[in-house]
């Protein structure tokens, strides 16, 4: 089975800042380690997707869903870790790719332009998408006017027909009314005949048991389970009915467990001697930059000045001897 997607310890690493200035403070200095609020979006996640696999992904708000596919499509980098892609990918996400001040024509030409149609190709293409998001006069209304159902319409319609290897699908369905689910399922399963990739992001454990092969289960930014669908799916309800059945007071410890777990903590006096050798190797390398740039200057500076004030006192006491030697010889002769 050919790979299509290899991810190995992939993280994305954020910081919350709690005030722009605090941001733009950290920019300028090594920020100390009590303002740290670093945390994992995602957490050394590791697996393989195959050639022709529905992979459904599921997990709670805030376990990672949107980062990994953002990472997959290349709209962010991972922090760290190590991604392969064989393949082009098209993410179909509520809130991204479509450019909001752009009308839903020059988007789709935009887009098609970003996957390297020409421009015969792309005015071929536009009356399919459109007529496929249906969504009438607002085509060449900007983007910003749409609703969401709209602007998922939209994108759905322009990656189903730029033809990508790896389909991403991040909770866009859930948007659209019931017509368009049923076009954008019927795309689906033209895409799994066509032994495409799909990665397929959703809260309805329906849809998941119903379009995936395998299941992703992501938790608290981790790989909880990966595997066959019916066992991972039953694993994440049992998780949820677990948790539903705790108190008030078990839940928040919990969360604050699953906060903790996530915060860069636990590395932290590694992290801070890490940072306190940096910046010390940092004023080291400056003040070495400092030190050769003040002797270089000295040289063609002071030297040059030197030479020329000992040339100047040579002159003069070359020109003492001479009168001396002058004297001499006039002494000499009146002799
Ligand atoms: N740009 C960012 N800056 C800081 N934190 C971020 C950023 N993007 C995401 N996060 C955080 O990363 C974590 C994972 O977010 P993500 O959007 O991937 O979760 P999700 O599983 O898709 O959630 P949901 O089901 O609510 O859509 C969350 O705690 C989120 O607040």
């Amino acid at each position: 089975m050919k790979t299509k997607v290899q991810l190995r310890n992939v993280s994305k690493k954020y910081t919350l800042y709690r005030t722009n200035a605090e941001k733009l403070k950290t920019m300028f200095t090594p920020k100390k380690l009590k303002d740290q609020r670093d945390f994992y979006a995602l957490k050394n996640v590791s697996l393989d997707i195959f050639e022709g696999e529905t992979i459904g992904v599921v997990g709670i708000n805030g376990s990672g869903k949107s980062t990994i596919s953002n990472i997959l499509a290349s709209v962010i980098p991972p922090t760290t870790g190590e991604m392969n892609i064989h393949g082009e990918t098209s993410l179909i996400a509520i809130n991204v790719g479509l450019n909001n001040n752009l009308s839903g024509y020059d988007n789709i030409e935009l887009k098609c332009l970003m996957h390297g149609f020409s421009k015969k190709g792309i005015t071929e293409l536009i009356p399919k998408i459109a007529a496929f998001a249906d969504i009438g006069d607002f085509i060449d209304q900007p983007v910003k006017s749409y609703s969401s159902g709209m602007k998922s319409r939209l994108g759905f319609a322009i990656s189903a027909h730029t033809n990508p290897d790896i389909l991403i699908v991040d909770e866009a369905l859930s948007v659209g009314d019931r017509t368009f689910y049923q076009k954008c399922r019927d795309k689906i399963d033209e895409f799994k005949a066509q032994n495409k990739t799909i990665i397929f992001i959703s809260h309805s454990i329906g849809e998941i048991k119903n379009i995936s092969d395998r299941v992703l289960w992501l938790h608290n930014g981790e790989v909880r389970s990966f595997g066959e669908k019916t066992a991972v799916v039953k694993e994440y309800e049992d998780y949820i009915k677990w948790f539903n059945q705790l108190s008030k007071e078990e839940k928040d410890t919990h969360k604050q467990q699953l906060r903790e777990e996530r915060a860069i903590f636990e590395d932290a006096p590694a992290v801070a001697q890490h940072k306190k050798n940096k910046s010390s190797l940092v004023f080291w390398g400056q003040l070495g930059v400092c030190l050769t740039a003040f002797l270089v200057a000295s040289y063609f500076l002071v030297v040059p000045s030197l030479m020329a004030a000992l040339g100047e006192n040579n002159d003069q006491d070359t020109k003492q001897n001479k009168d001396v030697e002058t004297s001499q010889l006039e002494n000499g002769s009146r002799r």
